[in-house]
Formats: C-alpha cells, sequence, structure tokens
C-alpha cells in the first residue's frame, strides 16, 4: 500500500480537481460519507447518542461539517463546536458551514475560554467526538484556545474519531506539533500519511481506516509517491514459489560471520534466523576457540574455525579464511558479537574490497564502518545496514535524539549518500533504498526490544537474500517477516518475558502463516508448505 506526505496528498488532490474535473466538494462529500460508514460500523449510532463535532477553519473542519450534516440527518443528536470565525471558514468547507445553518444542526463557536467551559459541559454526556480541527494542513504549532480544546478532550477520555489524522500531528513525519488528539480510531482518505505510521503520531491514531474517496486510479504514483507499506496480504505476494523439485542449494548459501567470547549467542542467532528462514545451507564462521561451544549449541549450521590467536576475536590473518568462506555462499552476513577490536576492523575492510556478493552489515560490524563508511560504497555488490538508532548515530554523527525525531530523511539521505540499503530499527523499522523507496514496516511490538532480537533480524534478511530476493525486498520483508515472528512470540509468551529465541523459533510459524494466506489467494499453485 502506497503511503503518502501531506505535499503528495495535496497534489493528487489538486490533480484530481484540476486534471480530472472532479470537484473539490464531490471528494469532500465522498470523504465525509466514508467516514459516517466507519462510524456506524463501529459505534453502530442510535438518535438518543450524543456527537460532537469539533471543526476547524480547513477543508478537514469542511469535512466535519459535512460528516455533522450526514449524522444530523439520520436523527442523531449532534452538536457542531467551529473553532474559527464565521467569516474565516471559505470554499468547500464555507458550502458545507451553509448547509449546517440552513438545516439547523446546532452549532456553537469556540472563541474564548468561556465557550471552551460551554465544550466541556457538551462532552460530559457525549457518546463519541469527531475530531475534524486540522488534518494534512497543519502548518505550525498547535497554541491557544485549539491547543486548550485538544488537552479538554484528551483529559475527558472519549471516545474520539479523527478525521484524516488526529489533529497536532504532522502527517509528513509523525510528530506531535506540541499537542494532538488522541484518537482511538482515524479514517484517512485515499492512502495512509507517513505521520500515521511513524510515530509518536502511530500511538495517537489508534486503529487506522483507509478509506476511497474516489480518487483516479494511480494517483500516488503519478506524483511519484515513494513510500509503502505492507499489509499482511502484500506481505504474502512477495514471497517467491518455493519449487517442489528445490534442494539445498536453490534455496541459496548463507555466510555468517561472527561471534566473539561472551557474544557466542549473537552468532547462534543469525545463523539459525537464516535457515528459519529458507536458505539451504548456512555456515558460521567463527573464532576457532569458540568453535566447540558452537559446534555444540548448533545442530543444522556448519561452522568454519576462524584464526584468533586464542584470543576469542577475529584476527587479521583469518581474512584468507573468510574469503574461503565467502566463496560459495551467495550471501554474508557480518557483525554480530564480533567484537571490537581493530583486527576485526581490517578483515572487514579487506573483504569490502575484494569480495562481490551481497552483504548484510549488523551491530559491530557497522560500528568499525563508522570509522570508515567510504568503504560502504567500495563493496562491488550490494550492502544491507541494520542499525538501531544508536549504530545510525555513529554513523551519521549525529546524536540519537535527531535520529528518532526525523528517521526516515536520516535514513534515506544516507542511503542516497552511500549508495546501500539501509534499515533503521525503531519501533516503526524503515527502509530506505537509494532511489528513494521507503518502507514503513508496521508489525512487532515493544517486546521484541531485547538482547538478541536484532541478530535474529540479520539472519533472516540474509537468509532470503540467499533464497533470491532483491536485497531492497529482503530486508523489506525480513523486517516484516521479524515484526510478525515477534508478534507470535509476544502472544504466546507476553511481551515482558520474551527473548530473541522465542522471536527465532516463531519465525517458520510466521512465514507457515503467510504461504498458506499466499495459497488461499492462488490456490492452483503448488507451493503450500
Ligand atoms: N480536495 C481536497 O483537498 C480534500 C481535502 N480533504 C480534507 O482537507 C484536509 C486538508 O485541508 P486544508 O488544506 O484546508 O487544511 P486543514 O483543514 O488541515 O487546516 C488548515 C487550516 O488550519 C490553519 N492552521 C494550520 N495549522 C494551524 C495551527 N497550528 N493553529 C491554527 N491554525 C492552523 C491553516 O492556516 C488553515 O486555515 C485534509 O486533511 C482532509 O481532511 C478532504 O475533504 C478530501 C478532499
Ligand atoms: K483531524
Amino acid at each position: 500500500m502506497v503511503v503518502v506526505t501531506p505535499s503528495e496528498m495535496r497534489k493528487i488532490d489538486q490533480r484530481a480537481i484540476e486534471q480530472f474535473g472532479i470537484p473539490g466538494i464531490v471528494l469532500m462529500e465522498n470523504a465525509a460519507l466514508k467516514v459516517v460508514e466507519v462510524i456506524e460500523k463501529v459505534y453502530s449510532l442510535k438518535e438518543r447518542d450524543r456527537v460532537v463535532v469539533l471543526a476547524g477553519m480547513g477543508n478537514n473542519g469542511g469535512d466535519g461539517l459535512a460528516v455533522a450534516r450526514h449524522i444530523f440527518l439520520k436523527g442523531v443528536n449532534v452538536k457542531v463546536f467551529l473553532l474559527a470565525r464565521e467569516e474565516a471558514v471559505s470554499g468547500d468547507a464555507r458550502v458545507n458551514l451553509d448547509i449546517v445553518k440552513k438545516l439547523g444542526v446546532p452549532l456553537s463557536f469556540v472563541r474564548d475560554e468561556s465557550d471552551v467551559a460551554k465544550l466541556e459541559g457538551s462532552l460530559k454526556s457525549v457518546t463519541l467526538v469527531l475530531d475534524a480541527i486540522f488534518g494534512t494542513g497543519l502548518s505550525r504549532p498547535v497554541e491557544g484556545i485549539f491547543a486548550e480544546v485538544i488537552q479538554l478532550v484528551n483529559r475527558m477520555l472519549v471516545p474520539v474519531v479523527s478525521v484524516d489524522i488526529p489533529s497536532g500531528v504532522n502527517g509528513a513525519d509523525g510528530r506531535v506539533m506540541g499537542t494532538a488528539i488522541k484518537a482511538m480510531n482515524t479514517v484517512t482518505f485515499g492512502y495512509p500519511k507517513r505521520g500515521h505510521l511513524l510515530y509518536p503520531g502511530r500511538k495517537y491514531t489508534g486503529k487506522l481506516h483507509v478509506v476511497p474517496i474516489g480518487l483516479p486510479p494511480d494517483s500516488a504514483q503519478a506524483v511519484g509517491a515513494q513510500g509503502f507499506t505492507l499489509s499482511e496480504d502484500e506481505a504474502a505476494a512477495m514471497l517467491r514459489e518455493r519449487p517442489a523439485e528445490g534442494h539445498k542449494g536453490t534455496f541459496g548459501r548463507v555466510a555468517v560471520v561472527a561471534g566473539s567470547t561472551g557474544m557466542t549467542g549473537a552468532a547462534c542467532l543469525a545463523a539459525m534466523a537464516a535457515l528459519r528462514s529458507g536458505a539451504g545451507l548456512v555456515t558460521l564462521g567463527i573464532p576457532t576457540s569458540l568453535n566447540d561451544i558452537l559446534e555444540n549449541k548448533l545442530t543444522e549450521v556448519m561452522t568454519r574455525p576462524l584464526e584468533d590467536h586464542g584470543t576469542g576475536c577475529l584476527q587479521e590473518e583469518a581474512l584468507d579464511d573468510v574469503l574461503d568462506l565467502v566463496r560459495d555462499a551467495d550471501v554474508l552476513a557480518i557483525g554480530p558479537g564480533l567484537g571490537k577490536s581493530g583486527a576485526v576492523f581490517e578483515v572487514l575492510r579487506n573483504i569490502l574490497g575484494r569480495i562481490d556478493i551481497s552483504i548484510v552489515l549488523d551491530a559491530d560490524g557497522l560500528n568499525h564502518i563508522s570509522r570508515d563508511i567510504s568503504l560502504l560504497s567500495k563493496h562491488a555488490g550490494p550492502v544491507v545496514i541494520t542499525p538501531h538508532p544508536g549504530e545510525m548515530a555513529r554513523l551519521t554523527g549525529l546524536n540519537v535524539a535527531q535520529i528518532v525525531e526525523s528517521p526516515v530523511e536520516v535514513a534515506q539521505r544516507f542511503s542516497q549518500e552511500t549508495g546501500v540499503v539501509v534499515l533503521l530499527k525503531g519501533a516503526t523499522t524503515v527502509v530506505c533504498h537509494p532511489d528513494g523507496r521507503v518502507y514503513f514496516n508496521t508489525t512487532g511490538n515493544s517486546g521484541m526490544a531485547t538482547a538478541g532480537s536484532g541478530d535474529v533480524l540479520t539472519g533472516i534478511i540474509a537468509g532470503f537474500i540467499a533464497q533470491g530476493y532483491e536485497p531492497f525486498d529482503a530486508a523489506v520483508l525480513g523486517a516484516f517477516v521479524h515484526g510478525y515472528a515477534g508478534d507470535l512470540a509476544a502472544d504466546a509468551h507476553g511481551q515482558a518475558g520474551m527473548v530473541a529465541g522465542d522471536i527465532l523459533e516463531a519465525v517458520p510459524l510466521a512465514l507457515k502463516k503467510m504461504y498458506n494466506l499466499l495459497a488461499e489467494h492462488c490456490k492452483s499453485w503448488s507451493h503450500r508448505i
């Protein structure tokens, strides 16, 4: 599903109106009818119910006024509070304001403290509040009477449906502009906006309903939108067929170089995740002193001892063996638990210059690369990096707060500057392609913020690349499957106590569910597993 920015949405609306001659008031009416449909489905309003509509001066307010009219005509007790002077309302919103007035829909103005007190009285016995104060036209921080009204609604803990986006949430990046409505449901038009999917906006949005309003087909593509998210169906549709006649080689070979003393778990999780995501063969390169431990811990993964001079940490002399290990592989996952010694940096530096298979670079691998990010551009094959905000901070020289505030901008810029696929982990993980595409991942939960979770993700992505997925698709699907497995793990164990091993164990089940979904959609295919 395509995800747009407010400015792309403005272009989409403009194009529908100017190039296709669909009047703006028609789009507004379609939008309002869809909001009414969702409200009826979720709340099944009766005549005795009381609805308060909060309308701003723009088209978002216009939508709210049109919804108020429809609810009024159904006989429901509705009251509109307009947060604007009447003269300030123009265009399509004005048309709807005039209709509301002529129909006699109860209408009050909120201009000062005493009006806010009146609103508070009305909110005491309300069934539902419709928030149509600001939409995608929000252009500055919310202050004054607007902030007071929003905070009042949040304080009263009444059920809120937001029109298009919770008022106060920035549609471009999910930032709260001073204060914002906490909605239980949000009905948005045509396409989800980035602000619905990025935190904190995602939390304020509640359940998101994306409804059609009669826009011309492929509107988002026509204005060059490059954001997207995946529903379960869409993610399942990305899965590659697993040929019945396939053998180990068909499903690819993964080399994992990981681990050091005290960090053998990272190596195990990454290597096993590659197998669990469907790769045919996985070989783990591991410092020699740790080989016996790994041989014991792992059954299906092959191991390859690498020179460590008894230190439990990779030494420069390991390079030839690493190059040999990689010779037969389709992809190299390198980094988890490798440690911070200079020798590891030397190995990494030499590998990047000498091989051309895809590389998934994570954890300590990324910390080493921060010393010289030009190495990323030197690699002849595709590179996927999977930093968390701390690692992204080291890579870019920014601080963590800057990364968390603008994850998409930072990841996108880094991807474009270095030519690598950047998967930036977060509550909403984003994946950026150097060509500008951005994926917003919505699976997963905060129980996944647990040691080793990222190692599992690295393994899954490598496993997908080995099976022939394009590196960007592997990262996108990897983020989806990792989060999906995390959700299954949380169902089984709860978010507090789940550990990375639970996520790993749930990966095959997540994949099975997705393959089954795919099979349901195309019954004729023969790859149900
Ligand atoms: N044809 C269209 O363009 C359609 C637009 N639709 C609705 O229109 C909305 C966008 O409408 P608009 O562009 O009119 O914008 P909004 O209705 O979101 O609000 C913009 C108005 O609020 C003011 N404003 C912005 N930030 C403010 C702040 N912090 N404090 C006080 N005032 C502030 C602006 O100056 C402007 O007057 C969408 O969210 C959607 O709900 C829908 O009706 C569908 C069709
Ligand atoms: K709104």
